[in-house]
């Protein structure tokens, strides 16, 4: 049995299809229990003696964690903890994901692996935690940190400039904080690669691997691109990507300060699994296809 935690988020939806392939799998959703609570969790570990366990449960209110740091630390870091303490005790896998917000956001070269990190919000800090308790229980989990995901379905930014973009005639997105768009299917698809991997070998891919698409964009950029690309499919916008403006970060002030420099490279993991990861502007088009039927179904 596979067990994935938040099986209703972007990747955990994604994964119960593409871990299918590798043996029976169960999604753990809100129903199924509360993550916060470390009772509750034991017994769901306890019901289902997972062989392999993929946590993409995590609190990614990146503005609401400021105001709710006890929470964010539960899902965030005391939650992982759990998962690789019992994974230990049980001699099961884990397979975890983070985020490019562990790092400070300094310079404007992509990160390595093993470069310092600097979290600078309750996020970023609960998410380095929980990498920290992982990494200590020396299990050999693969941890995958990725960076601004989205997708057809759930809560992210292509959505969200999506539905403005309908009903607005100018949008003003940040142009100055760097990263790469990676959608929840590719995470999804090269984490069922490296479990593979792992079920044949444990020792496979341990540690820490940034897993994003290739190539780098501005928030303003990545919106513009959006709008364009849905409107060669055909949908009806209210605007055009022209009507995207530049706009530095201080002009769109939020809770949590974000990192300027998300860039991470990924070399580590396409070395590990030989293979290229997508441009992430192919990674998009494929992405708007995917709404776009989902819109029509
Ligand atoms: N989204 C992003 O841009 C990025 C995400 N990541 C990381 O990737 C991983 C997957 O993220 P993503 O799929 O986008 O996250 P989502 O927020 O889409 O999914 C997380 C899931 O966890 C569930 N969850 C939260 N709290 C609880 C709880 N107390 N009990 C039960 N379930 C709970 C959520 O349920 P509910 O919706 O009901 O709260 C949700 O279904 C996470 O580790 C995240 O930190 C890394 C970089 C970027
Ligand atoms: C809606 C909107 C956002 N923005 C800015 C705010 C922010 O800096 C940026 C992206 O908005 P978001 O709310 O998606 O940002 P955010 O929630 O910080 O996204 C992050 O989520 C967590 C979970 C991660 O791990 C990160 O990798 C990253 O994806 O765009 C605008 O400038 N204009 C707008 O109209
Ligand atoms: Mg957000």
């Amino acid at each position: 049995m596979i067990l994935v935690t938040g099986s209703d988020g972007q990747v955990g939806y994604a994964l119960l299809k593409t871990l299918a392939p590798l043996g029976a799998v169960k999604g753990l959703t809100r129903a199924d229990g509360d993550l916060a609570n470390a009772e509750e969790v034991a017994a769901l570990l306890d019901k289902y003696q997972p062989r392999c366990i993929v946590n993409a449960a995590a609190y990614t209110a990146v503005d609401q964690a400021e105001s709710h740091p006890d929470t964010a630390q539960a899902l965030n870091a005391q939650l992982p903890a759990q998962l690789a303490t019992w994974a230990k005790e049980n001699g099961a896998l884990l397979v975890h994901y983070s985020t490019d917000y562990v790092y400070d956001g300094s310079g404007d070269q992509p990160w390595q692996e093993d470069a310092p990190t600097g979290p600078l919000s309750v996020y970023g800090k609960t998410k380095l935690a929980g990498d920290e308790a992982v990494l200590a229980a020396g299990i050999g989990a693969i941890i995958f940190r990725t960076s601004w995901v989205y997708g057809a379905r759930g809560r992210n930014f292509m959505l969200t400039m999506l539905k403005l973009a309908s009903e607005r005639d100018q949008l003003s997105v940040v142009s100055d904080q760097w990263g790469t768009p990676t959608p929840a299917w590719m995470i999804a698809e090269v984490t069922a690669i490296a479990l593979r991997e792992k079920l044949g070998n444990a020792k496979a891919l341990a540690g820490v691997y940034h897993l994003t698409c290739r190539g780098e964009t501005t928030w303003c950029d990545f919106s513009r691109a959006i709008i364009s690309g849905a409107g060669d499919l055909g949908v009806p916008l209210n605007m055009s990507a022209d009507q995207v403006s530049p706009i530095p970060t201080a002009e769109y002030p939020a809770p949590a300060p974000r990192p300027l420099n998300s860039r991470l490279s990924v070399t580590r993991v396409e070395q590990a699994l030989g293979l290229e990861l997508p441009d992430w502007r192919y990674a998009l088009q494929l992405t708007l296809r995917d709404w776009v039927e989902f819109r029509n179904n």
